[in-house]
Order: C-alpha cells, then structure tokens, then sequence
C-alpha cells in the first residue's frame, strides 16, 4: 500500500468501513470538536423534542471524513428515530426517491450523502417534501397523466455534501440548518486517536498520538486509520508504541509530516513546476493532474489552503513561499530554499 491510500480521505476498503462503524461516536457528547456545530445541533434537536416534533432539516457540509455521516447517525440516535440512508448517485429517477419517501415511518430521519449529485427531477420532488411532507405523483403518461397528491410521514432530512455551492437555492433554502464541518486541530485529533487507541485496546504513549495528528490531513477518518498502520507496525516489530515506532511506521508508508496524500502532493508538484507558483485557474489544474475540477476544490484546495501551501486569489490558485520551502523548489523570485522532503 502506499500513501496514496493510506492518506486518501475517502474510505479505502470494506474492513475499513467495518471498522469506522465499530470506532463512531454515538451520541453529540461522545463526537470530538467541531463545538460550535455541535452546539447549534443540541439546541435544534431539544427544541424539537420540547415541542414534540420532528428537527428541521439539516444540510452537513464540509470535505470527506470529517464527520458528516456519524452526525446524521447521532442526529438519528439522539432524536430516538430510525435512520434511513440513502446517497445523490443511488436518486437518478423521481421515482427512486419517491420509493423512499412514501415508506418512511414518522419521525424517521433520511439521510442522503452526496446530495449535490441527486437527479434534478429528483431535486424538484424533494422541494415539496421537505416543505409539504407531501409529494405528487404522475400517474399516466401523455395527455391524459395525471398527478395525485401522497401525503408523507413527517421526517426529518439530513443531506450531506462536499459541495453546498452546487446546491440550487430552493434545495439549499429548505434546510433549516447548514453546517460547515471545519477540518480538526491537533489538540481535537489527539481525541480522536486517543479515543480509537482505547477502544482498540492499543496503548500508544501521548508523543506517538501527537505526531499522528500533525500528520493525518486535519482528518478524523485518516487519523483512525494511520493509527491502525501503527498498530500494525508494533504487532510485527515489537516494542513500544511511542513516538519512535509512529514515525518508523509512517516513513513506511511514505506519510510526511504535513500528511499530503499523492493528489496533494500531484497539485503542489504541477503548481510549483510547471507554474512557476501560479497563479493557475481551477480547470487548467484539474486536467494538468488528471483529476476533476470538483474533486480538486472540494477535497485538495481547502486542506491546501487551511495549511497555508496555496492561496485563492481572483486569477487563480497561488503557492505561498512556504509550498515552496516543503517541496525544496526555487522560488522563482529567489534562492533555493531548504527543502525538508
Ligand atoms: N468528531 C469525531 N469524533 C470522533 N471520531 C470521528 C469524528 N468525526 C469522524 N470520526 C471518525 O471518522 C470516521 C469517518 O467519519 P464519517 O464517515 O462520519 O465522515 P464523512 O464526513 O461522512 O465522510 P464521507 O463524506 O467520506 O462519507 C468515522 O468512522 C468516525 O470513527
């Protein structure tokens, strides 16, 4: 394996799925960081709970792996519902989503991941549901169709998505909450990890949890799953799971210490290369590494950005004088800068 997978922020592997689901927080109380977010779920769903009726609707925005399907399980648990989960790519039709609408019981709550990717005729069904709870269904084809109103179980909808600017309004307006899921600080993975490490009986001492956090792309899913690497490292060298074996392990799968995964690294090499630095428009970057444009801002630039190796500005994407210094390139205004690769 090498750190193309094991830095990916998407999930790698069904073991890894399987494992993610045993390691989720279950309750608000249980979920590290993101305390603002957290803050305004409570509030929604005592308020809910006080009036007996089901939570607004709420839209989970931010980049894979920071958290966005265990908060539609939490929201799920905490309300004392079913959770029924659903994704954008598995709506291609109305009728895929009406199947799901009109079995849901009261109270329910739907989750939809990758919601910017549901069919537009799907979209304009949901429009109503959300409004309504109410759907209309075309019964007959041509001049003699007809559209028969089906009133729905109250339920409540959490989207998830890498994307809300590719939200329509309508959809977007329908939601009585958005969060904007942020990437984790140091000090927060350091609780992942260090809540993962208890559960898997792993004892790892506090400077090995650190280092993994400063290398796991501010990423909870990349953080559980470097661990697990680690482990792995001590069960066949033996000896202490301390700072010396995280690093040990990690050069092993060529982690560095900013935790940049090959489409990462593909960007700032293009950039700093064949850009002299930028700056550099959006698609002309995407095409360079053979990626979509989507993928590139929703899931390499913000951790980019967050980390301070690029900056967004009117024409275009630039590196700052630190992507340089990381990847030991000269700046083309001036000397070579000690590279630390
Ligand atoms: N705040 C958190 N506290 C503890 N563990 C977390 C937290 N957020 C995420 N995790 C862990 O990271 C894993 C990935 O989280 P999750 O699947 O919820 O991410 P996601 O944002 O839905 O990703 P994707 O968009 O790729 O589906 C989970 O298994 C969970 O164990």
């Amino acid at each position: 394996m090498s750190n193309a997978d094991v830095t990916a922020p998407e999930p790698i592997s069904e073991a890894e799925l399987v494992f993610e689901g045993a390691l989720r927080p279950r309750s608000l109380d249980e979920f590290v960081g993101q305390t603002k977010v957290r803050g305004q779920l409570q509030l929604l769903l005592q308020a809910a709970a006080i009036q007996g009726r089901t939570a607004d609707h709420i839209l989970l925005a931010g980049p894979p792996g920071l958290g966005k399907t265990t908060l539609a399980m939490i929201v799920a648990h905490e309300s004392n519902k079913p959770l029924r989960m659903s994704s954008g790519p598995a709506i291609q039709h109305a009728g895929d989503l009406a199947a799901v609408l009109s079995s849901l019981v009261p109270g329910e709550v739907l989750f939809i991941d990758e919601i910017h990717r549901m069919a537009r005729s799907a979209e304009e069904m949901l429009y109503l549901a959300m409004e309504d709870f109410r759907i209309d269904i075309m019964v007959g084809k041509g001049a003699g169709a007809t559209s028969v109103p089906l009133d729905l179980a109250p339920f409540t909808l959490v989207g998830a998505t890498t994307r809300s600017g590719m939200l329509p309004n309508p959809l977007r307006d329908r939601f009585g909450f958005t969060a904007h899921l942020e990437f984790y600080d140091e000090p927060e993975l350091e609780q992942v990890l260090f809540r993962a490490a208890h559960m898997l009986d792993f004892s790892i001492d506090r400077r090995g949890l650190a280092e993994i956090a400063g290398r796991c792309r501010g990423t909870p899913r990349i953080a559980n799953r470097l661990l697990r690497r680690v482990r792995d490292y001590v069960l066949v060298h033996g000896g202490d799971a301390d700072l010396a074996a995280v690093r040990a392990a990690l050069a092993l799968y060529d982690v560095d210490e900013l935790g940049l995964d090959r489409l990462d690294r593909a960007v700032m090499e293009i950039m700093l290369t064949r850009f002299g630095g930028g700056p550099v428009g959006l698609n002309t970057l995407a095409v360079s590494v053979g990626e979509e444009a989507e993928t590139i801002e929703s899931v390499v630039e913000p951790f980019l950005v967050r980390i301070g190796l690029i900056t967004r500005t009117p024409r275009g994407r630039v590196a700052t004088p630190q992507a340089f210094e990381h990847f030991g390139i000269q700046h083309p205004q001036g000397s070579l800068l000690p590279g630390v690769l």
